[in-house]
């Protein structure tokens, strides 16, 4: 069980609102101005990671207090709780283990009394098979050529976490072709179709519960495209295989269960691409790559059980989202990787924070009278920057950013590393310091603009500063770093749901939706007006029936 603790109603909360009015006395700038000890006092390593969290609006009393309000919060019992395989996720009586998916030191995890670490080994085992006589070619399609091109059908986490690490792993995959299908939308399974051969096609059917109803739809049509084109029933075991919890319903399809890749309940959807829902991943780069990556994160979850608070990445990052959000009514974050290859690392983690913490019950079953999880998104750099740091430099909203960049780039072309990387310094450097009216002033004298034209123009050109970021340099993106980097967000996260006294492993949000789209589905047969709905449904359905 996790504790149920009122964050606002402990000791460390009420110093913390008192302590706000005083640090807001003085500027990130000013901060660094009175210590020139700054960084090394508010940076951390793990291993190739470095965090520097010193571009806050932070002092040495705000982290102790911070610190102080995670133990009132308990977050070392559930902490404890989670790697112990307690049902810490209540609401669906269910443990929340992705730790145990890459748990390579392989202690044993007990859920209801049953380590689960033997059946974890066996679904990797049967995952590196698979994957070696793929790449191999060893495994043949119907017409006994090797398979060149795998596509992954899922949506949600059995989508975003395959996409995202196969695109920040890009550099380390091999010849496979791997697409991704999860839209409903019939324009994403038909123009991923148009280029590609049957009888070299395999594809990875990735539900958890496999009854999701885009994921059904595409698999579906990627099943009839594949008797179209050729192959028949009997040929289907050599072209699917599905990544699910639910065997019964992957037999129905007609997908045979010994290329059904096993996961558990006690997996989320949006903590999985460490499983099963990983064979996209291990296709693409290797399985010794994806256990690399699995070893990352491993090393990640040692790192969150047993360093203390002061030094724990994912508690100091969880913290200080708190600190903006409950404290500075921060709505969103934002996150910037200076990389390419991790174009997707903020859409991966909007799913992943959003589904997560988008709560506004607590554990107590109350309703919660203080902001709970932001709004995530990003770009990567330096795209963002000529798009919408404008508003994060002179808007008039607070956006913590975390920027993110490898010291080594894996495409190291004439200048385009140093370039990249002076953008990124050159931001949180911005953002902190701002420019005064002086500076500007001062610039404008140089330009030789006169006195009425400085005095027009210089209020645009002030930047107030005293924006926050946190600084995340990698020595290198490698499947381990990446890993490592993932696991620390997913425990930020499970940081800030223990702080907000939420559930962050469930997600009953997203049902209503689909609920109605299952009744409103047969109301768009025939050519009968609807009018069961209000009047703008009903004007939409029926605009719609009209234009069809
Ligand atoms: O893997 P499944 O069961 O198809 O679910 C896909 C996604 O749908 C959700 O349940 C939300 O609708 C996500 O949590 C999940 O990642």
């Amino acid at each position: 069980m996790l504790p149920k603790i009122n964050f606002t109603e402990t000791e460390a909360y009420k110093y913390l609102a008192d302590h706000f009015i005083d640090i807001n006395q003085k500027s990130i700038k000013d901060l660094f101005a009175e210590d020139a000890d700054r960084f090394n006092k508010f940076s951390v390593f793990f291993e190739d990671i470095l965090l520097d969290y010193s571009k806050n609006r932070i002092s040495d009393e705000t982290l102790a207090l911070l610190i102080q309000l995670a133990r009132e919060c308990k977050l070392d019992e559930a902490i404890k709780s989670m790697y112990n395989g307690d049902k810490i996720n209540e609401t669906e009586d269910r443990s929340v283990l992705h730790i145990a998916l890459r748990n390579l030191s392989n202690t044993p995890i007990l859920v209801d009394g049953k380590d689960v670490m033997p059946e974890v080994n066996a679904v990797l085992a049967k995952m590196e098979k698979f994957s070696n006589s793929i790449i191999s070619g060893e495994w043949k399609g119907y017409t006994g050529k090797a398979i060149t091109d795998v596509v992954n059908i899922g949506i949600g986490g059995s989508d975003l976490g395959p996409v995202m690490v196969t695109e920040a792993l890009k550099h380390y995959k091999n010849h496979l072709n791997i697409h991704f299908v999860s839209n409903i939308d019939g324009t994403h399974i038909a123009e991923t179709l148009a280029g590609l051969n049957a009888e070299t096609t395999l594809f990875l059917v990735a539900s958890k519960t496999f009854t999701t109803q885009e994921t059904m739809t595409n698999a579906h049509s990627a099943r009839s495209w594949f008797l179209e084109k050729g192959g028949k029933e009997s040929d289907i075991a050599k072209h699917f295989a599905a990544l699910s919890t639910n065997a019964k319903d992957v037999s129905a399809f007609g997908i045979d269960t010994e290329n059904m890749f096993e996961f558990w309940d006690w997996v989320g959807g949006r903590y999985s691409l460490w499983s099963a829902i990983g064979l996209s991943i291990s296709l693409s780069i290797g399985f010794d790559n994806f256990k690399q990556l699995l070893a990352g994160a491993h090393a990640t979850d040692n790192h969150f059980k047993t360093a203390e608070f002061e030094s724990n990445l994912p508690v100091i990052l969880g913290l200080l989202g708190v600190w903006y959000i409950n404290f500075y009514n921060a709505e969103t974050q934002v996150i910037l990787p200076y990389d390419q290859y991790m174009h997707r690392f903020a859409a991966y983690f909007q799913q992943g924070d959003m589904e997560s913490n988008g709560k506004h019950v607590d554990r107590n079953g109350n309703e919660v009278d203080y902001e709970t999880g932001p709004i995530i998104w990003g770009e990567p750099g330096t795209n963002g920057q000529h798009a919408f740091y404008q508003l994060i430099h002179q808007g008039t909203r607070i956006i913590p950013a975390d920027f993110i960049a490898p010291a080594q780039s894996l495409n190291p072309l004439g200048d385009h590393h140093p370039i990249l990387l002076s953008n990124f310094f050159a931001q949180t450097e911005a953002l902190m310091n701002g420019k005064t009216e002086e500076e500007v002033t001062a610039e404008l004298k140089k330009e030789g603009k006169s006195d009425s034209e400085i005095e027009k123009i210089a209020p645009f050109k002030v930047f107030e500063g005293n924006r926050p970021t946190n600084s995340i340099l990698l020595k290198k993106v490698t499947p381990y770093t990446l890993g490592s980097l993932v696991a620390i967000y997913e425990h930020k996260i499970f940081v800030q749901g223990i702080i907000w006294n939420i559930f962050s492993f469930d997600q009953w949000g997203v049902e209503l939706g689909k609920q109605l789209a299952k009744k409103i589905l047969p109301e768009l047969e025939g050519g009968e007006k609807v009018a069961s709905h209000d009047s703008s449904t009903n004007g939409l359905i029926n605009q719609y029936k009209a234009w069809r």
